[in-house]
């Protein structure tokens, strides 16, 4: 059997960086960036006011108050996004708004709160020192400065200040288009009916879900019947839509899929393992005409576990962000768990928090079919393989998935 470490070093052994393409702005969150972002000029890129108010100079208003205000001459107006027509003398002043470029002349702006209109003049009732509700060119970001690195992930901050510097695209490592499969002659689609014997494909929909989690493109397949042909077509599909990883879901436990194990020496290579884990046990991994097939275990919450821990990090390789590390807590049981098998336990739990501690409680029964264990779960809980069992009070490992 391997451990989950060895499985998790085969797979991403054989999984490379993708290649770098131009990206619309708002298409770049979540990217990996690989060019260093260089100001051409300085942000704000000139000075400008930080408040509706005058533009003075303050040498003008020392000593103004309430009940000495300073006159000023109100020669101009100066709204945002307008230079002034002309410059601030002594003893006259500006009207101007917040965000519009400080007038020559001006060092400092009062806000129209300390100041009174009369005909065309202004009372300034408040002494300022020189400089006050002035933002300088130049404060947010310098001409010159290196603001983004090549290989930082991007965040929505990252996204505004790109804007901020007229970046309308940005070189990033491109998402991972990922195809998803479902096998077996159980299972139909949602949104057809039920005919006896058979259930719907969950998999495939919970699995592209955790490819978008992932940063990835999920392709649905649809579903490969138990023969040959089958799959053999989907697998078609899937290297027509030049994808750069397939995954499929089913037919990886003993024996079952001796079908894709056939075709696929022809085609490529696939070989089947068994992890010491639980849940998610076999598992299989190999490649379709250079393109890397990750076979997921049937039983869903397998199936979103072993995607948990082999596939995400794939994705995240692919996109250059790997290792990513989930956030772990420790977390103290409110209820025992026993392991009947020296597999490593993916434990489904509900946390909650009291004096700075976390609690765990299991989410019922942890069996591999009940996919409501992982939809009412805030994390998992991983019970080390040498850990018969958890006592209530113990300490157990708890990543974080929401
Ligand atoms: N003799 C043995 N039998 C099984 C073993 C074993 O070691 N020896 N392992 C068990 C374990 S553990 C798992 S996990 C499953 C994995 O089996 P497969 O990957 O071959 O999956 P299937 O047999 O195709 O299906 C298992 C289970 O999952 C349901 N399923 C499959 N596809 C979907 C889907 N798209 N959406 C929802 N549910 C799906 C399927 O109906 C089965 O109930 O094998 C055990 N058996
Ligand atoms: O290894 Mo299976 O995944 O327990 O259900």
């Amino acid at each position: 059997m391997l451990s989950v470490e060895e499985a998790e070093k085969r797979i991403l052994d054989s999984i490379h960086v993708l290649n770098d393409v131009e990206v619309s702005l708002l298409d770049a969150l979540g990217l990996t960036l690989t060019e260093d972002i260089i100001a051409n000029f300085d942000v704000p890129p000139h000075s400008n006011s930080a408040m509706d108010g005058y533009a003075v100079r303050a040498e003008d208003i020392v000593g103004a108050s309430k009940d000495k205000p300073v006159r000023l001459q109100v020669i101009s107006n100066v709204p945002a996004g307008y230079l002034a027509d002309r410059a601030v003398q002594p003893g006259t002043a500006i009207r101007i708004m917040t965000g519009a470029p400080l007038p020559e002349g001006a060092d400092t702006v009062v806000q129209v709160e300390l100041t009174e209109t009369e005909g065309d003049k202004v009372l300034v009732k408040a002494s300022l020192p020189r400089g006050r509700n002035v933002r300088l060119a130049g404060e947010d970001i310098k001409s010159g400065q290196k603001v983004l690195s090549s290989g930082e992930i991007i965040s929505a901050a990252d996204i505004g200040v790109l804007a901020s510097l007229g970046r309308k695209t940005v070189r990033c490592i491109r998402r991972p288009k990922v195809a998803i499969l479902a096998t077996g002659d159980e299972v139909v689609e949602p949104g057809e009916v039920l005919p006896p014997g058979k259930i719907y494909n969950s998999n495939s929909y919970a699995v592209a879900a955790q490819v978008k989690e992932a940063g990835g493109i999920p392709v649905l397949l649809g579903i490969a019947r138990d023969t040959r042909e089958s799959l053999a077509n989907k697998l078609q599909e899937a290297l027509a839509l030049q994808v750069d990883l397939i995954v499929s879901s089913g037919g990886v436990s003993v024996g079952d899929f001796d079908l894709v194990k056939d075709m696929l020496t022809a085609e490529g290579s696939m070989e089947f393992w068994q992890v010491n884990m639980k849940p998610g046990k076999p598992l299989a991994f190999g490649h379709v005409r250079g393109v890397p097939m990750l076979g997921l275990p049937g039983n869903p919450v397998s199936s979103m576990i072993s995607f948990e821990l082999f596939g995400r990090p794939s994705i995240k390789k692919m996109m250059q962000q790997y290792p990513e590390e989930r956030t772990m807590v420790t977390a103290f049981m409110e209820e025992g768990y026993k392991k009947t098998d020296d597999r490593r336990h993916f434990v489904r739990v509900k946390l909650h928090r009291s004096n700075g501690k976390f609690f765990a409680r299991l989410t019922g029964e942890q069996g591999s079919g009940i996919l409501t264990s992982l939809m009412h779960a805030d994390g998992i809980a991983i019970v080390p393989e040498d850990k018969p069992a958890l006592e209530p009070g113990d300490e157990v490992k708890v990543m974080l998935i929401r």
